[in-house]
């Protein structure tokens, strides 16, 4: 663990700078300012940020608490309401005004934005999970912004995620994003609440396994957050599962999320035990439903045995299933024997039009300019998979 930045530090947010997809997760204490509602310019500002990462050519979802708050402030509620009904009744009003803010900044910058509600059902139950995971991917390929909540009106008590540093990480469970970006109203991880203790040293840099975190993250003390650090590094795990590492910022900070763009050193860095790398390949291996089969000739089969290679769509003999692109697909060889498993680039349509096909052939037969790999090896895993 680093309180300063450390070299190995820079390294790790250099490459994560250059990632693809993030979930952004606002929490109750910024969204709404001090309790009186939605803070309109704190959107603004994030949205602005996240239409210059869109351009950029990233893909983000933003998890954004506030419903309660907002519901609180347009019934004229100071006192947050214990019982649950009332709670979902102040969640129903507030979350209009939310996902209404969201959209107007947004289309200020010619961005989608939809609404996203999830209950932990849907994350628990298989089919469910699948479809979440299909509507969100669909949304992210038309360049759309999925605005999440939880679906505070349906969720009783025995149910509940209750506080959305859960719901950011399952949600980048579901999105195999690169990266949870957790936004608050601390400047990241202390080595102790510096609410209660105010010269406490922000962590800069820890990896999951430091057992010291615990020891460390407490409650949230803020009247609208819930949570505090506790759910947050227990997100950060949850996020590592799929191979996902968390940044904890300051969400007040300008320039915060351009900041991380950057590689810049910012708030807390929390890596996943595993490597990123490997704790991903684990989790395609064992999380995800194999939706087609690819069968390779033999050279294909043995680079990638051997070799750890990509699969190239020139390998590829058969397709088989109705997959999707970033699909999980089984890779066999010329004797009917699975290799592996890996997220297919394309879907099966798709598949089928390039295989056999060199690298100069992919954009006539696509009719579009596509990846040359049709399994990138970052998403492959060669061998048992253990399920
Ligand atoms: N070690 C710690 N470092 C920083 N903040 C901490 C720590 N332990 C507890 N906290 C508390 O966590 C709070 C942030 O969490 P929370 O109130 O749930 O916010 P949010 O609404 O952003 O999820 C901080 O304001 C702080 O009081
Ligand atoms: N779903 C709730 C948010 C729950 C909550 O407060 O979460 P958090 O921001 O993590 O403290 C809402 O929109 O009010």
């Amino acid at each position: 663990m680093t309180a300063s930045p450390a070299p190995l530090a820079a390294n790790a947010r250099a490459r994560l700078a250059n990632t693809r997809r993030w979930v952004i997760k606002v929490g109750s204490s910024l969204v709404t300012a001090k309790g009186q509602g939605l803070d309109h310019e704190a959107i603004r500002d994030w949205c602005t940020q996240i239409a210059a990462l869109r351009a950029s050519g990233k893909q983000i979802v933003l998890v954004s608490s506030g419903a309660v708050a907002e519901g609180m402030a347009r019934l004229g509620l100071k006192k947050r309401p214990g019982a649950l009904h009332e709670l979902q009744a102040m969640a129903a009003v507030g979350q209009m005004g939310l996902v209404r803010a969201y959209e107007s900044e947004f289309n200020t910058h010619g961005i989608k934005a939809a609404q996203i509600l999830l209950t932990h059902d849907d994350v628990a139950d298989r089919d469910r999970y699948l479809n979440a995971r299909g509507t969100l991917n669909a949304l992210l390929e038309f360049g759309v912004v999925p605005v999440v909540n939880e679906n505070d009106t349906v969720a009783t008590d025995e149910i509940r995620l209750g506080d959305n540093d859960t719901l950011g990480a399952l949600t980048v469970n579901l999105t195999e994003a690169d990266l949870l970006i957790l936004l608050t109203d601390q400047d990241g991880l202390y080595e102790a609440d510096p609410r209660l203790v105010p010269d406490a040293q922000l962590v800069s840099e820890a990896a999951l396994t430091d057992t010291r975190l615990a020891g460390m993250a407490g409650d949230s003390k803020g009247v609208l957050g819930r949570g505090g650090m506790r759910t947050k590094l227990n997100a950060a795990h949850t996020a590592a599962r799929s191979g996902a590492a968390t940044i904890i910022a300051h969400g007040r900070r300008p320039d915060a999320l351009m900041q991380i763009a950057r590689g810049e050193t910012i708030g807390t860095l929390l890596t996943p035990a595993l490597g990123v790398m490997t704790a991903r390949k684990r989790w395609i291996a064992g999380q995800l439903q194999l939706r087609g089969k690819l069968h390779l000739d033999e050279g294909a089969a043995r680079v990638l045995r051997e070799q750890g290679r990509s699969l190239l769509p020139v390998g590829v003999v058969r397709v088989e299933g109705d997959f999707s692109h970033g699909d999980l697909v089984a890779l066999i060889d010329p004797s009917g024997v699975e290799i592996g498993r890996g997220l297919c680039n394309y879907d099966a349509d798709e598949a089928a039009r390039i295989m056999g096909a060199k690298r100069d052939e992919l954009a006539a037969r696509l009719g579009h300019v596509g990846e040359p790999e049709i399994v990138h090896r970052d998403n492959l895993v060669v061998g048992p998979t253990h399920r």
